[in-house]
């Protein structure tokens, strides 16, 4: 076991402005220097030409500090050590932190289509199967988990995101014997190769990015954390030691402060509210400050108390922070002077972590089925020894096997008969000759249960005694005594039964039915009738209560001694609907004491509606995404490629764009006119009935034939009131019909909405697509539109058909030829690409049944 300081680098980010003044990096002390003055402090030193003696200058000495470092650098000299370590048994933790666009993504995952540019987590997957492949004497088991935490919400990345929305939020828990820390519920897939585990690590990407466009959440406003699980034993099975380890790629969210993420997400066009930015600036920065506060624990000399469970990322990084793990921290920083602001946080954290002691050693535990086997193997040999040393000491009737009834039988008779022997000669000749151990165990178990016999009947015969002395004397048959024994005049009988238990064993050598004590009696409708019910049983409902009423105590509960039934449920537990509604109150209460610190997690489904999804969509242009930043494709030139995207490739989804628009226009229009013609109509009405009522008033009451004065209608009236029901029909009427065109004219706006909503999307698809082009560059020609079959297939090229089975195996070649460890990269590229471009169909064709339902 060794004590290892988290090894701390800094890395900074390629940039043709580095602020040299500001950020001195010394490559031999490996340290940086940062001459921070605030900007008020700077205006002052201006105005007076004064220097005040407020620090405006920082050291932070590092293990290293890489500037303008290559990918290869990155791996070879800092991760290669800690994944090497974790397939030797020992845990490890790879974590980038950093501001957005410092280059955390570009260290860990690398450009996913360039093969040079690729990062940490393909590096260390290529390592750990180089290993497992090379140690042919053990046995690997490689398993992997992908995940991020996202508003304080973990969800799995190697689902889909449709289920992720369903799943109620996953828990932490530790198993201190084998993998440490771990997400219970999580998916974890074992894989057997490079390219499977690659898979899996472009697969959870790719999951990233499809939920950053249904659920509206970016990717890089989130913690990602991608795990590989290695179990090791020996092939041979002789060891029943089984190693575990694990290696955790950490991808932490960016660090800026909230204005600053704000300002970087107007500029990346990305269309959410303010609060929905807000929310997720404050859920990272709560974290990573929690992230801090354990960090500050763990670096006092005498670590107390360090406040992992604050937060998801600090819980599931327990073991990786102070714990039993190899941890690296690769500090990315953006050397610009507008930057040093972030740059002095990142690089005060990256300090104080240099300070933080990790305990390693491999976990080591013991296989129960290895162990299992090992002991039949040392029984299996004991045995054979024992059959040797019995022939050779001539003991040939010694059995190991348990002893039949026949045999006890046996063994029971031989000592009746030394009990009865007279003498010591008798004795002698009766005395059961000992044969083994095993056997002279036997001969005291029977014994023993010889004398418990006897003094069972010694105790019966004195209670017998004592009752038949009582009120009428001594018991006899003629007395019409009917108790078991006195009934047939047999005094021997009755002490036989009088104690024997059910299956016990009776001096006629037989097994009898015997007599259950009164205590073994089950409880019984009547026994628990005179009992007074406890308030649970009397409320209590359902299985518990009808157990309580049958007279039963409840399954696994025995009946107390006090006489009363003990209550399923303590009258805590038990709320008025009885045992299932006190636990769904528990459950609610739970999730209210879930959202600690104030803030309430978003339910499922709640935040990440469809409406979210619309309101950041349709936002009318094509969504940010990585394309709107990072060096891609920006504002107008955007635009432009948007409006000719319209006109070319997604000529057909626009123009129904612009037909639905335009049948939604006209049915706005309608809807308008005849909302006119309904208001018309009202108005009209209102005025028959005014008129009418005037008409009423003014003219004269005659008495009728009762003599009570009733009202009679003049023509006029009468035409009135008419034309005042003829004109509400018409008023009915031009209302249905208005609600009609109305609800036309909703589907039509938001088929609207779904159109554009697609038609970004497919604009999204179809720049990455373009972007994919970095193999190019490589000589690695990956086509995202062949399909994805070892076997081949057919598919369209300008210039006609082409087998693409040929195509691809050339492909291969290709790139075999150029490093032949860059196969399992290209494969996994091609696999991914397959699956975005399936995703984005399956999308697409989930939107058009949805509009034309
Ligand atoms: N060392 C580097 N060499 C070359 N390019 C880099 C380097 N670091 C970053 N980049 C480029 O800078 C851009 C931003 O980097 P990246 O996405 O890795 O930043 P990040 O810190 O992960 O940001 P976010 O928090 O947004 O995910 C990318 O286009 C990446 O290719």
């Amino acid at each position: 076991m060794g004590r290892d300081h988290v090894k701390v680098c800094v890395r900074t980010r390629p940039t043709s402005t580095f602020a040299q003044d500001a950020i001195v990096i010394d490559k031999e002390a490996q340290t940086i220097t940062v001459n921070h003055g605030t900007l008020e402090q700077e205006a002052e030193i201006a105005a007076t030409g004064m220097h005040d003696n407020r620090q405006n200058s920082f050291r932070f000495q590092f293990h290293h500090v890489l500037h303008n470092a290559g990918q290869d650098t990155i791996y070879d000299g800092l991760a290669r050590d800690v994944v090497q370590g974790a397939v030797d048994g020992i845990s490890g933790c790879i974590m980038t932190y950093g501001q957005t666009g410092s280059g955390k993504t570009f260290t860990m995952s690398g450009d996913s289509g360039n093969y040079q540019h690729r990062g940490i987590s393909p590096r260390a997957l290529t390592h750990v199967f180089q290993e497992v492949n090379a140690r042919i004497e053990t046995a690997f088991s490689v398993n992997i988990t992908y995940m991020e935490i996202y508003n304080e919400k973990i969800f799995d990345l190697l689902v889909d995101p449709a289920v992720n929305a369903t799943k109620g939020d996953y828990t932490i828990a530790e198993d201190r014997a084998g993998r440490g820390v771990f997400v219970r519920g999580l998916t974890e897939v074992e894989v057997k190769s490079e390219q499977e585990a690659l898979n899996l690590l472009y697969g959870g990407e790719l999951m990233r990015t499809t939920a950053q466009h249904n659920l509206n959440k970016k990717s890089n406003r989130s913690h990602s954390i991608f795990t590989v699980y290695v179990t090791q034993r020996a092939k041979s099975g002789v060891s029943e030691k089984v190693v575990s380890s694990k290696l955790n790629l950490v991808d932490l969210a960016g660090s800026e402060r909230l204005k600053k993420a704000l300002d970087q997400e107007r500029l990346e066009g990305r269309t959410v509210s303010d609060e929905t930015i807000k929310k997720e600036s404050m859920y990272i920065n709560q974290s990573l400050s929690y992230l801090e506060q354990c960090v500050v624990a763990l670096s006092r000399r005498n670590a107390g108390h360090v406040p992992y469970r604050q937060s998801k990322l600090t819980n599931v990084l327990k073991d990786s922070l102070g714990g039993n793990c190899n941890t690296l921290l690769l500090a990315c920083i953006w050397g610009e002077a507008q930057h040093l602001e972030e740059t002095m946080s990142t690089l005060r954290l990256a300090s104080r972590m240099m300070r933080v002691q990790n305990e390693t050693h491999a976990l080591e535990v013991l296989d129960p089925m290895q162990t299992l086997k090992k002991q039949e193997r040392t029984i299996r040999d004991l045995k054979q020894e024992l059959l040797m040393h019995d022939a050779l000491a001539d003991r040939s009737r010694v059995v190991y096997d348990p002893y039949t009834p026949e045999q006890q039988q046996g063994i029971r008779r031989q000592l009746e008969k030394f009990v009865a022997a007279q003498g010591p000669e008798e004795e002698e000749a009766s005395f059961p000759p000992l044969e083994s151990v095993r056997q002279m165990r036997e001969i005291c178990r029977v014994f023993k249960t010889l004398i418990l016999e006897v003094q069972g009947d010694a105790r019966s015969a004195l209670l017998n005694s004592a009752g038949g002395m009582g009120e009428g004397g001594l018991a006899t048959p003629e007395d019409g005594d009917t108790r078991e024994g006195v009934e047939g005049g047999n005094p021997n009988k009755m002490q036989g039964t009088a104690d024997t238990l059910v299956g016990s064993m009776e001096p006629d050598n037989g097994f009898g039915l015997g007599r259950a004590p009164d205590h073994a009696r089950p409880v019984t409708v009547d026994s628990t009738r005179d009992r007074p019910l406890s308030r649970q049983q009397q409320g209590g409902r359902g299985g518990a209560s009808s157990a309580f009423m049958a007279g039963a105590p409840p399954a696994g509960q025995s009946e107390p001694k006090d006489g009363l039934l003990s209550p399923v449920l303590s009258a805590s537990e038990v709320g008025d609907d009885g045992p299932s509604a006190t636990k769904r109150h528990f459950g609610r209460s739970r999730v209210g004491g879930g959202a600690g610190g104030g803030v309430q997690a978003p339910a499922s489904g709640t935040t990440f509606n469809d409406r979210s999804l619309l309101a950041g969509g349709a936002g009318g242009g094509p969504s940010g995404g990585r394309w709107g930043g990072g060096g891609g494709v920006v504002g107008e030139a955007k635009s432009a490629m948007y409006e000719a995207f319209k006109q070319g490739v997604g000529r057909q989804l626009n123009g129904e764009l612009l037909a639905t628009k335009a049948l939604a226009k006209a049915q706005k229009e309608g809807v308008r006119e005849q909302a006119a013609r309904v208001n018309a109509l009202k108005k009209q009405i209102d005025q028959l009935q005014a008129t009418v009522r005037d008409k009423r008033l003014k003219r004269p009451s005659l008495p009728d034939v009762k003599g009570t004065a009733d009202d009679v209608m003049d023509e006029d009236e009468f035409k009135l009131v008419t034309q005042e029901r003829e004109t509400k029909r018409n008023y009915k009427e031009a209302f249905e019909v208005l609600a009609k065109a109305k609800a036309k004219m909703e589907a039509s706006a938001q088929q609207e909405e779904e159109l554009r909503k697609d038609l970004i999307q497919s604009f999204d698809g179809y720049l990455e697509e373009k972007a994919e082009g970095g193999f190019e560059e490589d000589g690695l020609d990956i086509d995202s539109r062949a399909p994805l079959s070892p076997g081949g297939g057919i598919r369209w090229d300008e210039g006609g058909f082409e087998d693409t089975g040929s195509l691809e195996q050339a492909a291969l070649t290709r790139v075999a030829d150029k490093d032949q460890n860059s196969l399992a990269f290209f494969q996994a590229q091609k696999t991914r690409i397959a699956t975005r471009n399936q995703n984005t169909l399956a999308l697409k064709q989930a939107h058009r049944s949805k509009r034309n339902r």
